[in-house]
């Protein structure tokens, strides 16, 4: 379980997050809810142990250990898997090199390159097109296969829904309950409510460094009018 307590986090002297508690189970999907620029990716990159932000109070455990003063590499190596904002790949190489970097195609144990392209066909059809030469819905599904082949516990997603056709995006909502079914836990950081509800079990909302809501996803479709100050409604 990722268990985040009273983390503050700053740039420089600018505190981003202030105070933020809340938690990730196995096979949980939960949206991390909320406007630009209220510290979604903050919280991401304090998880990650990213070089900037600096978290300067409060602790971010996992399975009962800190996370806190680790490298990425060591989050990563504890199989906490962050698809980014923006996609991040690499515009020389193949979708097959994205894959086969991160774990050679002599292990089959987990998920492997064969496995992510059964799971994305299309991307299979593509595995000998470089990065700059795939569409957005592409790069996002090759980012998400990408953070699975660490064969994580949990994955970390900063808006994978942002800028993709309603069909992709439908595409990707499916792949994301999918995953929550086979037990991988999944922080989903979404400013649409609706993308939202569709995939998870529980909601936190944050509005300037704080989490000034938490519900079940079920409540939230009941009546979500408490929450819409809160959002981008679409
Ligand atoms: N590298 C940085 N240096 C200084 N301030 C930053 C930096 N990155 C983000 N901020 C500020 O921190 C605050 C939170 O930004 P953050 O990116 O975490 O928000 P967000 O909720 O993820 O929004 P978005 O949906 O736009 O990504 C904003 O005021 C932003 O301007």
């Amino acid at each position: 379980m990722l268990e985040i307590k009273d983390v503050q986090s700053f740039y420089g002297e600018a505190l981003v997050l202030n105070g933020v508690t809340m938690n990730v189970k196995p096979g949980e999907v939960v949206a991390l809810l909320g406007r630009n620029g209220m510290g979604k990716t903050t919280l991401i990159r304090s998880i990650m142990c990213l070089a900037q932000p600096q978290v300067r109070a409060g602790s971010i455990k996992w399975n009962g250990e800190e996370l806190l003063g680790l490298k990425p590499h060591g989050v990563a190596q504890r199989k906490i898997a962050l698809v980014p904002q923006g996609r991040r790949l690499f515009p020389s190489l193949t979708v097959t090199e994205h894959l086969t970097m991160i774990k050679p195609t002599s292990v089959k144990e987990g998920w492997t390159a064969e496995k992510i392209f059964d799971m994305f066909p299309r991307l299979a059809e593509r595995r000998s097109h470089r990065g700059n030469q795939l569409s957005g819905g592409e790069r996002q599904m090759l980012a998400v296969g990408r953070a699975l082949m660490i064969d994580p516990e949990v994955v970390l997603m900063d808006e994978p829904s942002e800028g993709l056709a309603p069909v992709m995006v439908q595409h990707l909502e499916t792949i994301i309950a999918e995953l929550g079914k086979t037990g991988l836990g999944i922080l989903l950081v979404e400013q649409n409510l609706y993308s939202a509800l569709a995939v998870c079990d529980r909601v936190y909302v944050m509005e300037t460094g704080r989490i000034v809501h938490e519900a079940s996803a079920a409540e939230v479709r009941t009546d979500h009018s408490s929450l819409m100050k809160y959002l981008v409604v679409q």
